[in-house]
């Protein structure tokens, strides 16, 4: 589905974010980005999206999937103007017709329970719900890759767990591929069927690894499991020392 081929990346004011950093992700997989801040996670997010073009390497997106974004700030990315219907079917304005983009959104609002909200704006709802329609509003394009940059971060922790299981049961009733960048261990091991650890920046590789983790996931079970303990403790030292453990 992915393929990003020793990507590196340096902003016009000579501060190199990436050097050289290589990762394929399979259709149907989730993979998850983790590495210290500043290490261009984002950067690296924005190359996949084509909102940046990097100074070198390349990225292969199978069957041009017309990746959809999720950003951590909702209340920067929805259009306080703009109802929660035709902020959702946004993205297909132009290109379907009236009748048909109100379906969708819809529908995508649906995916992400809130089929009631489409004659609201987004600042009379909370912020997981904002986030939700956030999501809502990248599903409808029906991408085959969904890009999310720290999509949970603004939420609190109870909303942020069920966002989280949120992102697991539509990536499951979709197929979606999902690429997720997040600064957080523990959700890294909860979403990821895999999880790429970075260097400090300029971000290189450091690991690659299986959560290890059966595909259904729940937050008391999973987290408590010694699978999820051994996963966390592998991608904390990963991030700690910036290496792969030798065994
Ligand atoms: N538009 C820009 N112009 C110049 N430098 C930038 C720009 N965007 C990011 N950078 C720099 O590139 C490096 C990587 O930034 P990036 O936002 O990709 O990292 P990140 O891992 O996502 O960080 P965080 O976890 O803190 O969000 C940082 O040093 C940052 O200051």
């Amino acid at each position: 589905m992915l393929t990003i081929t020793n990507l590196s990346h340096r902003y016009a004011g000579g501060r190199l974010a990436l050097d050289g950093v290589s990762l394929a992700v399979a259709a149907d997989e989730l993979v998850c980005i983790v590495g210290p801040s500043g290490c261009g996670k984002s950067t690296l997010l924005r190359c996949v999206a084509g909102l940046v073009t990097p100074t070198a390497g390349t990225i292969g997106l199978a069957g041009d999937p017309a990746p959809a974004m999720v950003f951590q700030d909702y209340g920067r990315s929805l259009f306080p103007w703009l109802s929660v219907r035709s902020n959702v079917d946004f993205p297909l304005r132009g290109r379907v017709p009236r009748a048909e983009r109100r379906a969708r959104a819809a529908e995508a609002l649906r995916d992400v329970g809130l089929p009631d909200v489409a004659d609201r704006y987004p600042w009379e709802l909370s912020g997981g719900m904002q986030q939700r329609v956030a999501i809502a509003r990248a599903l409808v394009v029906r991408p085959a890759l969904l890009l999310m940059d720290e999509p949970f971060a603004s939420v609190d922790a109870q909303t942020r767990a069920g966002l989280e299981d949120l992102l697991l049961r539509v990536r499951r009733a979709h197929g979606v591929t999902v690429l997720l960048v997040t600064h957080d261990i523990d959700e890294s091991v909860y979403l990821g069927d895999r999880i790429v650890v970075l260097s400090p920046g300029p971000g290189t590789v450091v690991a690659d690894l299986p959560s290890g983790l059966p595909a259904e996931r729940d937050q008391i079970g999973t987290r408590g499991s010694p699978a999820f303990a051994a996963a966390r403790t592998a991608v904390a030292k990963l991030l700690m020392t910036g290496t792969e453990e030798t065994p």
